[in-house]
Formats: structure tokens, C-alpha cells, sequence
């Protein structure tokens, strides 16, 4: 009997089919992680085979694979490994995980073979191949297997974006209501194809485009994210330098370098605080990898760090293959890249954000996360992962050494330190004369209108007067995040969201943050009709107006948030005018903390620290604690020493002790006992069962009950314990019911088990939607 394959389906359903290896073509051509076309109904499917099958399947007839996509396997072992891993874990099918990796132009089974030999004509078809005989396949299997038959690759094509190219506002007749529907669109989304603009909106966008090209506010082309590649990849790089590495850092190398050397699949905690020199390690570390024959993954959580470190490690490494790859990339973009992976066969060096660890790296040798326990290694939208399990099993898988790096680790990840699971090296000083900085608060208490007391005032000035730079973070975008009307006593609200909507004054709307949903302001009050509002809170718009206010009029201020940084040239821009010196003042959310050395701050005021820690979610502390150390941190990074200013409205709270003196570790002691006490991870396993359904839909109350009564048995029996379902903090958004049930166990499989189950039980119309979120981050 001929072999049996087990084949992924890279569209839906999705499912893993056994199909026959043909007798037509010899059977050392199938192997694990080979493309391949195989019937399904009436038509072909793309599949990626995943392994051999010893028995046939009952009941259905046995089919055959008919041809392979390409001689060598697009994916090896360790990214089916991988993937399958993945799928048990989020009780999906290895297809779901493939195809989400894979990308589109790879997934296809519209798909032409270059032939010369015999009388067959010079291009075949998919559906030629489906329809001939066997004889007909024999003859071509002889040529496949000398070469003569190839599959032609269609080279993915660039395709033209509509980039941005001005902030607003917009210099367009406030009748041109076409050509501002596009710039919203733009400024909303970044850069997207042009097709996808020109789908999106209603006709006559076409004429509109061409306008606003012509007048130079959009320009057509690549995107901004592969332009930054390409300038990068121009750049000349000359033989590295290392610098002469701390005591503390040879240290650490030593131990990563023999642990990664002993290739049985270790991991590393590399806590070492801001300005430690992490990044020089990381990069050491993956020149040691290259040299031993193994590729090198490095991670950071967003595309700016990601760019950032790819310009270092191409600085530091030359002579070596690196690779930039993240999500902003156009999908042509990204699909060279994962052929290039796919086709070296020399060690290459990966930078990217979370995505990059599916790419069908043939030999790593160590994956570095940097920042750790920074939340965008976790995708929640289409699969749902953690990086950071994802990397772990990776290598494991392939004997890697896997390295977390961060000044404030993750608490689970520096509890697994504590045990032993996961051996700690440290970095404990900084490099060079740089100290980390003093950090005083602030009582904001006595302040009632201006959102800075007047100490930071004060210490702002003294900053400017004396040539210094200044950052001052408010993690707040817009101008005001409440409009009250002071006639009725109301908020305006998000007609489709339980949340309100935020004054963005510039752009003269008002937007709601959580769907985008936007309104022209001034606007008559949707309550009372009147237009009297008073706006409430402050955002970094407004705490811009208010810094220009109160700081010498000569004084530069820049401002770093999503709004003011849509276009990625902006960014860079931001960031160039500040690191030199033409700016003195950098206000920004906590876009600014993350990563960026600017040796001229000695300054950084957290306008509002008290921001984070009152939500409703178990991690605030964590994450408060994390984003004051990662801003602080960018303070006397050169040679003045740096302060801190924290202002808070609740000075007596004893988490600030912890953020005062730097110490990361009092913190995580005070942090294990509370989460000792109330059972929360690292002593329990946490997962969040959403449910949603729309806002009209009859049968929601009574469909939810049924769904909460399955869930609550379930767990009863299994032992986990289940909270709610409950109203979501955020009980409506855009236009549906949402809804909370927690549940706490010892171990993963009960959670899981308890989903699936209630699944099962309360079967799910088209209107509920049901979704389970392992170890979330947020609870909102
Ligand atoms: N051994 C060294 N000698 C001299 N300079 C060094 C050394 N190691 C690192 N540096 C420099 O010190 C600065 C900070 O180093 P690096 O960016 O690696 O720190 P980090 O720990 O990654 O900081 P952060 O966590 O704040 O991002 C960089 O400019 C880097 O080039
Ligand atoms: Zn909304």
C-alpha cells in the first residue's frame, strides 16, 4: 500500500485530511512540510502535509494527493512542530494555525508548472494536471524528477499604497467632502493599498485621489514601513567595533554563550535595568550563534524598537544576512521574506515584532524577546498567542536558547526565575558614568486646574533655562477624554460603546477610542441640545497648550502620541529632532518610555501615575510599575545625572515606595503575596470567556443564561472555579452586549476543558459570540 499523509487544509474548513501519496511519482518527494495540491469535493485545495498516517480513514473514500508545489518544503520540522504545538494549545486545527502564518500568495492552489519535454505544452495548469490520466502523470513525474517541470513562482507583487503625507488640518475646501473622507480614512489607518482605499469608499474617491496627489497631500507608492527597510539595508556598514564589554556583561555572556552551546533547548531571564547594556549582549550573543552555523531570532514588542534593533544588529554584524520583518509591511513585502527564510540555507539573523517566530527559520540557535514582559508579545485579534510560549516551545523544539530580556520582568516570568525554572543573569548597573535617577513625588492633590503642579513647573523651566531636554508623559491621548454638558449634567457617549467620547481638538471631533466611531464638534449636545460643555481631564493635546503656556515662548515642544505619529515619517521625524537637541521638550503617552536613549533628558515628569493603577484589572500594579521604571529609565542616560517627578493624588499609597527606590524586587515581593492571597497567576491559571451578542438581539438574555449555567456546571465538576458571567467593565462596544466569566484553575487542560464543554452545551447561534482568551492581559 502507498504512504499515508496527513494534510493541513490552508483554507476552510481548515481540517487535517489523510490522502494517498500517488503511485505516479516516487515517495521520497513527500515530506513533512511540503506544499502540495490535493482534490477536495469537486475542486483543489493548497495543503501543507504534517506528518505520515499508519491506518487509512473509516467511511470516506481515500483520495490522492496530486502533485507538489514546490522540491523543497516550504516549512520545515521545527514550523509544523510549531504550529501543531500552537494548535492543541488554542483548540484550533494546524490549518487555522498555517494559514494564519502563511502568507496569502503561499496558500494558494491556483498555481502553473513550467514543462519542457515529451509533447506537453511548456505551461500546466493545476486543473490541467487534476485532469490527465496516469499515464500522462508518470511521464511528467519523469520529468519533475529530472528537473524539467517546475512550478512557476509568482513573484508577489508590490502594490501601490496611499501614503499620508501631511497632518491635519488639511488645507481642502470644507466642501471637498470626497478628499476629506480619504484623508480621515488615511490618517485613521496609515498607509493601505490603494485598491483597499478605493473599495472602501463610495464612488467618485477615484477623482478625489488624484486631487489630493496632485496637491501633495497624499503620495502613492511603497509604504512607509518598506521604505524604511530598503534605507536601511542601503546603509554602509563598515567592520563591527565592540565595545569593551562591563564585568557584568561579560558575565552574563559566558553563562547564555556555554548555555546556548549545550543546544538542549534552555531559557534565560536577562534582567538587567534600564541602560544596562542588554541590547550589546543580545547582539554579541547572536554574532556567537551565526558563528556556530545557527540562525539567530531577535524579537522587540513594536515596530520602532523593531527597526531600531535591526539597524544596530546590521551595524554590529556585518557580513551576516539580517532580516527585518513586522506587520506594517506590505503583504508582498512579507512574503519575500518568508521565501528568502525559507530558501537560505546559511544562518540568518531575524529582527521583528511577535510574528517574525512563525517564519520557517531552518536552524535557530537562540530567540531573544526583549522587553519582555511588554503585552504586544500577545496577539488577541485572528490567532491568539503569547510570543513568549510560542518562543519557548520553539526552543525547546530545537534546542535553542531562549533569552527574555527586561529591567521589570514579567511577575510570572521572574517567579519562574525565583524557582529555578528559569535561571536569572544580571544586570544591576549601568554602563558607563550614567546613575539612574532620583524619582520624587509629587502631591497633585492641592491642584485644581492645572494638570502640573507648580514643582514640576518650576523644575521644567530649570530644565530649559539650563539647555537640558524634558519628557513628560501623560498616557492620555486627545485634549479631554470627558465633554460634560453643563446644562444637563451628561457626557457625551459612543452611541455604539459604553465609553465617552474624547475631545481631539485639532482635528475638531469627537472620537471614541475603543471603535474609532467619530463626530464633527462643536455639535449641539445629544442629551439637552445645548452647547455648553465643559471639558473634563486632560490629554497630551491639551497638556502641550498648557506647556507652551508656562514655559519660555522660545521653548520647542514636541508631541509623541498615535495621533500626532500616523505617519511613520513623523515618528522619525519626532524622534530625530529630539535625540538632537533641536526640541527641549518631549511630551508623549507611553509611546516615549519604551527603549529610546536620549542622553540629553535629566528631566521626566509622569503627569498622571495614578492613571493605571485604578483599573479594574489584577495586573494595573504590574503595569504601572513597569511603564514608571521603562520612563524613568530614560532620564540621565548621559553624563548629568536625571530626576523623576511622579505626580500622583494618592501620595500615601506604598506602591510608590517601590517605583522611589528603583527596586524592582521589593515591588514583586509585596505583588507575589497579594496574588498569593487572591489566587491570581503565578498561583493559578487565569482564562476570560467573552461573550457578546448585539444590543437588539431578542433571545441574548436568555441564550447567555443558558451558556452561564453550562459553564458554571462544567467548572463546578472539574473543580475550577468560575466567576460571572458578568457585565465587561466596558459593557457595550460597537453596538454589542459584552460580557465577562473568569475562570481560575491549577492547570490549563481544565480551562480548556470547561470552554470546549460549555461550547458544546450551550450550542452558539450566529448572533453570540463566544471566545476564550488563555492568561489575559486585559479585562476590559
Ligand atoms: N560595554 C559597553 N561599553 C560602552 N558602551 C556600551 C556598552 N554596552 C552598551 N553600551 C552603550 O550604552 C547604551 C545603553 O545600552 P543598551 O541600549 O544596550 O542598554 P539596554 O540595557 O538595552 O537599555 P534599555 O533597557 O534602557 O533599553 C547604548 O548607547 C550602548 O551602545
Ligand atoms: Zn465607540
Amino acid at each position: 500500500m502507498s504512504a499515508l499523509w496527513k494534510a493541513a487544509l490552508l483554507r476552510p474548513p481548515f481540517a487535517t485530511l489523510t490522502y494517498a501519496a500517488p503511485a505516479s511519482l516516487p515517495g521520497e518527494v513527500w515530506r513533512v512540510g511540503l506544499r502540495a495540491l490535493a482534490p477536495l469535493g469537486k475542486s483543489l485545495a493548497a495543503v501543507v502535509l504534517v506528518g505520515q498516517e499508519q491506518v487509512p480513514p473509516e467511511g470516506c473514500e481515500l483520495r490522492e494527493l496530486l502533485w507538489p508545489l514546490e522540491r523543497e518544503p516550504l516549512l520545515g520540522q521545527p514550523a509544523v512542530d510549531l504550529a501543531a504545538s500552537l494548535a492543541e494549545r488554542q483548540l484550533i486545527s494546524v490549518g487555522q494555525v498555517l494559514a494564519s502564518v502563511i502568507p496569502a500568495g503561499l496558500r494558494s492552489a491556483v498555481m502553473r508548472f513550467s514543462v519542457t519535454g515529451f509533447d506537453f505544452p511548456s505551461v500546466l495548469s493545476a486543473r490541467d494536471l487534476a485532469a490527465m490520466e496516469s499515464g500522462a502523470l508518470q511521464r511528467l513525474a519523469m520529468l519533475w524528477a529530472q528537473g524539467r517541470m517546475r512550478p512557476i513562482e509568482r513573484s508577489a507583487r508590490d502594490e501601490d499604497y496611499a501614503i499620508l503625507k501631511i497632518d491635519p488640518p488639511w488645507p481642502i475646501r470644507p466642501g471637498a467632502v470626497r478628499q476629506s473622507e480619504i484623508l480621515e480614512y488615511l490618517h485613521e489607518r496609515g498607509a493601505v493599498s490603494k485598491t483597499l482605499l478605493l473599495k472602501s469608499l463610495p464612488k467618485g474617491a477615484d477623482a478625489a485621489l488624484r486631487g489630493l496627489v496632485k496637491r501633495g497631500l497624499v503620495a502613492i507608492g511603497l509604504p512607509p514601513a518598506d521604505q524604511e527597510d530598503e534605507a536601511a539595508c542601503a546603509v554602509d556598514v563598515s567592520g563591527p567595533v565592540w565595545p569593551e564589554f562591563t564585568v557584568e556583561q561579560t558575565a552574563a555572556l559566558a553563562d547564555m554563550t556555554a548555555a546556548m552551546g549545550q543546544r538542549n533547548g534552555q531559557a534565560r531571564l536577562l534582567y538587567g535595568i534600564t541602560g544596562s547594556g542588554k541590547t550589546m549582549v543580545y547582539l554579541r550573543m547572536a554574532e556567537e550563534c551565526l558563528s556556530s552555523g545557527r540562525s539567530a531570532i531577535l524579537l522587540a514588542p513594536e515596530v520602532a524598537l523593531a527597526c531600531s534593533l535591526h539597524r544596530q544588529a546590521r551595524e554590529r554584524l556585518p557580513g551576516w544576512r539580517v532580516l527585518l520583518v513586522h506587520g506594517y509591511q506590505s503583504p508582498a513585502k512579507r512574503e519575500r521574506a518568508f521565501r528568502e527564510v525559507a530558501a537560505v540555507r546559511e544562518p540568518i539573523v531575524v529582527v521583528g515584532t511577535r510574528s517574525a517566530l512563525f517564519l520557517p527559520v531552518r536552524r535557530p540557535g537562540l530567540i531573544v524577546l526583549d522587553e519582555e514582559h511588554d503585552e504586544s508579545y500577545k496577539q488577541d485579534e485572528r490567532l491568539n498567542y503569547q510570543a513568549k510560549e510560542v518562543a519557548w516551545v520553539l526552543a525547546r523544539q530545537t534546542g535553542s536558547l531562549l533569552v527574555l530580556g527586561s529591567a521589570t520582568p514579567d511577575v510570572k516570568t521572574f517567579h519562574a526565575a525565583q524557582n529555578g525554572h528559569v535561571p536569572a543573569v544580571r544586570l544591576m548597573q549601568r554602563v558607563g558614568e550614567s546613575r539612574l535617577p532620583e524619582v520624587e513625588l509629587v502631591d497633585l492633590r492641592a491642584e485644581r486646574s492645572s494638570p502640573l503642579a507648580p514643582l514640576s513647573v518650576q523644575a521644567l523651566r530649570e530644565t530649559v533655562q539650563a539647555g537640558e531636554q524634558a519628557i513628560i508623559m501623560l498616557n492620555r491621548r486627545g485634549y479631554a477624554p470627558l465633554m460634560y454638558c453643563l446644562d444637563c449634567g451628561q457626557t457625551v457617549k459612543c452611541p455604539e460603546c459604553s465609553v465617552g467620547l474624547t475631545f481631539h481638538r485639532s482635528r475638531g471631533r469627537l472620537i471614541c477610542h475603543y471603535c474609532g466611531h467619530a463626530e464633527e464638534f462643536p455639535m449641539p449636545c445629544p442629551s439637552c441640545g445645548a452647547a455648553n460643555y465643559l471639558p473634563l481631564g486632560e490629554g497630551t493635546e491639551q497638556l502641550e497648550e498648557v506647556l507652551a503656556h508656562v514655559l519660555p515662548p522660545e521653548t520647542a515642544i514636541l508631541r509623541m502620541d498615535r495621533d500626532s505619529t500616523r505617519r511613520q515619517e513623523r515618528l522619525e521625524e519626532i524622534l530625530r529632532e529630539f535625540s538632537s537637541g533641536k526640541a527641549q521638550v518631549l511630551v508623549g503617552t507611553q509611546m516615549l518610555s519604551k527603549g529610546h536613549h536620549f542622553p540629553g533628558v535629566t528631566l521626566v515628569v509622569v503627569a498622571d501615575a495614578d492613571l493605571g493603577l485604578n483599573m479594574p484589572d489584577y495586573r494595573a500594579a504590574e503595569r504601572t510599575f513597569q511603564l514608571l521604571v521603562q520612563v524613568s529609565g530614560r532620564a540621565g542616560r548621559g553624563e548629568k545625572p536625571g530626576r523623576v517627578l511622579v505626580q500622583t493624588r494618592d501620595p500615601g499609597n506604598e506602591f510608590w515606595s517601590h517605583v522611589l527606590a528603583h527596586d524592582y524586587q521589593a515591588f514583586y515581593a509585596q505583588e507575589l503575596e497579594l496574588r498569593r492571597r487572591y489566587g491570581y497567576p503565578p498561583f493559578s491559571r487565569l482564562a476570560l470567556v467573552r461573550a457578546s451578542y448585539p444590543l437588539n438581539w431578542e433571545q441574548g438574555a436568555q441564550t447567555l443564561a443558558k451558556l452561564t449555567q453550562a459553564l458554571r456546571d462544567e467548572a463546578a465538576a472539574r473543580g475550577v472555579r468560575a466567576l460571572g458571567p458578568a457585565p465587561a467593565p466596558i459593557a457595550m462596544l460597537r453596538g454589542r452586549k459584552r460580557f465577562h466569566c473568569l475562570l481560575k484553575a491549577a492547570d490549563w487542560q481544565s480551562l480548556r476543558s470547561v470552554f470546549a464543554k460549555a461550547h458544546e452545551l450551550a450550542p452558539v447561534g450566529g448572533e453570540l459570540r463566544l471566545s476564550l482568551d488563555l492568561d489575559p492581559l486585559s479585562m476590559l
